[in-house]
């Protein structure tokens, strides 16, 4: 298998010391905002290859040469300062939106697996996606809004994380949706505290950044389980964003089988399907106006 990676910066990084070391990548493409943050990379990862005696071979390239990779994993972040306090990840739009149809340009007509990860993520992976023809983009986060809500429910219940089974789905963002009328504890249907529930799934990412900078293993991890579903090497379900029936991208559980996606969205009760409504609204009311605009 061989991927690219465009976006040096703290996901992608750890993005490719997962992939040197996943045992099914065989050539790592690297792109960057600049020649030597891609070129740091590769040189840190062929250091790790060396170590561990990876067969994985990393090279620098530029997005023009990665049309033949079986797989893309997004990942640039424009330079802005991020100041707000709601809606943070949306805060990207204004200055991540260009760089992405710029990446879409270079990739039209792409026929591999896209793993979206910038933010606004929904937004991206359907930009990239329009202006791209590609028709397999993966926009990832309710994965790690999913891992991060069965840890939390898992605490805050005193039980074990592996029984907990349930979903956050809808927008990577503050649209999430918490599906708490289907989550079960050891298969029993649980009492969630859903504000306590949201409280943390907003508190997580701000401690991880507070404390290293930037969250970035999490998301890698989810990375990773979108490729491998998606390049057909593991079968089962992970939470991706991906188009739906009004061209929306919407996080939601798809289950794949040897490469090929079915999407199984969890049953909803009313409120949760009103959430749901009002994700799939905010995010084509923002899709529509940026369109427009770039
Ligand atoms: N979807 C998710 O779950 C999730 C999780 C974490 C981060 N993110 C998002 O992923 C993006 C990257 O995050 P990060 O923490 O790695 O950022 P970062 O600032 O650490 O790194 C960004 C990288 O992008 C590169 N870059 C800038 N412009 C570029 C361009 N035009 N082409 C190619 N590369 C370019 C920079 O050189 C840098 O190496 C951000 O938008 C962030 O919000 C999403």
């Amino acid at each position: 298998m061989r991927i690219g990676l465009v976006g040096a910066g703290a996901v992608g990084q750890s993005v490719g010391a997962l992939l040197v070391e996943s045992g099914w990548c065989r050539e790592l493409l690297v792109a960057s905002g600049s020649e030597v943050s891609a070129c740091g990379l590769v040189t840190d990862l062929e250091d790790l290859t060396q170590i561990t005696g990876s067969p994985v071979r990393v090279t620098v390239a530029a997005p023009q040469a990665m049309g033949a990779c079986d797989a893309l994993v997004l990942s640039p972040r424009a330079r802005f300062a991020n100041t707000a306090r709601a809606d943070v990840r949306m805060a990207g739009l204004a200055a991540n939106a260009p760089v992405i149809a710029a990446l879409a340009r270079e990739f039209t007509g792409y026929t591999g697996v896209a793993v979206m990860v910038t933010n606004p993520v929904d937004i991206c992976a359907r930009l990239f996606a329009e202006r791209s023809g590609c028709t397999r983009v993966l926009g990832i986060g309710s994965a790690t809004d999913t891992a991060r809500y069965r840890l939390t429910l898992a605490r805050l219940l005193r039980v074990p994380v592996g029984a907990v089974r349930g979903h956050v789905i809808g927008e990577h963002g503050d649209a999430a949706v918490i599906c708490a009328s289907t989550t079960t504890v050891h298969g029993d249907p649980a009492a969630v505290p859903v504000q306590r529930v949201r409280d943390e799934l907003a508190a997580r990412p701000r401690r991880i950044s507070d404390g290293i900078g930037r969250t970035r293993s999490g998301p890698a991890g989810a990375v990773l389980a979108a490729l491998v579903h998606a390049l057909g090497l593991v079968d089962g379900v992970t939470e991706l964003s991906v188009r739906q029936e009004e061209g929306v991208y919407l996080g939601v559980p798809v289950q794949y089988t040897a490469g090929t996606p079915s999407l199984c969205p969890p049953p909803l009760d009313p409120s949760e399907t009103a959430q749901l409504n009002a994700a799939t609204e905010k995010l084509h009311h923002v899709y529509a106006q940026l369109n427009e605009e770039i």
